[in-house]
């Protein structure tokens, strides 16, 4: 419903965001004339935020790109359930909103003006009253291997202990290398590191993205094929969210600043399958789309049960037009293959 709704409004608000902008330049010129002082006429906007650093970084990215279009804008920090609850897996806390439910409640409240998430962080369906309406330029999308001893390889046959607390990771972790024993690592990457220094376990398996962006690049043991460990969906792009009382003319500049169109694409292919599959962040679902070099979208994607023991991947291609069309066929082909038992197997383990 938004998309169409977006659609025609699109080019009346990048209309009046035009005019808005050349106004705020004629009269900056005419205070400047007068020398009257600096008449500021900028726009800004309110960034609500996790504090975890990897989300700070995500919240201090989205600020650079604002500023660069000449925006200024402060972050406010909002502790989630995730961030509190430390103890038990995100599995068993239930992944609903479980990042995301305060920073949507202050949207609403219009405490702030958006919302910065990982996009892989967020649920496959919104409620009515919000939207995502831009995802950043998507980073490396692949899983590595991070430890201390950076010889370890998961391909050697060498057994060792990795740390992860993700369904999707531990399933193919299962499937692919038997001979590793997993054991479940919660926490952000930073209290993860130190878990692994304590001796929990050997190495950690984690997305490449959060971990270049912390500067800890120095510990990649092993750079994993997306072919094998297909990523979550949405991993490495940071996506923007919005409640529908936010001004349109704020909703405008903040997507012509941040929005990267072949990532957004790419990104909606992959969550309109994982909406077809009600999967949250704690199936093991997976789905990755590229652009092809004949202008197609390609989305690969599938399922693992929990002991990596069965396992579905399709691919489909289709035009960027398309790509919430690829992403639904890709889910019910997956459905009817076999992925329907298969998560219903998961959801009554998990
Ligand atoms: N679930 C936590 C989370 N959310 C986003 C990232 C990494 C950065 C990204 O993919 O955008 C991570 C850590 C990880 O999976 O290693």
């Amino acid at each position: 419903m938004w998309e169409t709704v977006w659609q025609k409004l699109r080019t009346t608000v990048e209309i009046v965001a035009a005019e808005r902008l050349q106004r705020c330049s004629q009269s900056i010129v005419a205070h400047h004339a007068s020398a009257n002082g600096l008449y500021l006429c900028t726009m800004h906007i309110r960034i609500g935020t996790r504090s975890s650093r990897l989300a700070l970084w995500q919240a201090e990215y989205i600020q650079e790109l604002l500023q660069a279009g000449g925006l200024t804008s402060e972050l406010v920090l909002i502790e989630t359930k995730g961030d509190q609850i430390l103890d038990r897996s995100l599995s068993k806390i239930g992944s609903k909103g479980v990042f995301t439910q305060e920073l949507e409640d202050q949207l609403r409240a219009g405490q702030i003006d958006i919302a910065v998430h990982s996009a892989k962080d967020l649920q496959s369906s919104l409620p009515a009253d919000l939207s995502l309406i831009a995802f950043t330029e998507r980073e490396r999308v692949n899983d590595v291997l991070v430890s201390r001893d950076t010889t370890l390889s998961l391909t050697s046959g060498q057994a060792f202990v990795v740390g992860t607390s993700s369904t999707r990771r531990v399933a193919m972790l299962k499937h692919y290398c038997p001979h590793i024993k997993v054991v479940d690592m919660r926490g952000n990457l930073q209290t993860r590191l130190r878990k692994l220094d304590e001796g929990q376990c050997d190495a950690l398996l984690l997305a490449y993205a959060g971990v270049h962006r912390m500067h800890y690049d120095d510990l990649i043991a092993e750079h994993l094929p997306t072919d094998d460990f297909t990523p979550a969906v949405g991993q490495g792009s940071v996506a923007i969210e919005v409640a529908d009382t936010l001004p349109l003319d704020k909703l405008a500049a903040v997507r012509r600043l941040t929005n990267h169109e072949p990532t957004e694409v790419c990104v909606k292919a992959e969550r309109a399958y994982l909406r077809r599959l009600e999967g949250g962040c704690s199936i093991p679902v997976f789905a990755l789309a590229t652009h092809t070099t004949e202008g197609q979208v390609s989305l690969t994607g599938g399922i693992i049960s929990l002991d990596g023991n069965e396992w579905l991947r399709e691919t489909f291609v289709g035009p960027p037009a398309e790509a919430e069309k690829l992403g639904h066929d890709l889910a019910e082909a997956v459905l009817t293959r076999g992925g329907d038992a298969m998560l219903q197997g998961i959801r009554a383990a998990l």
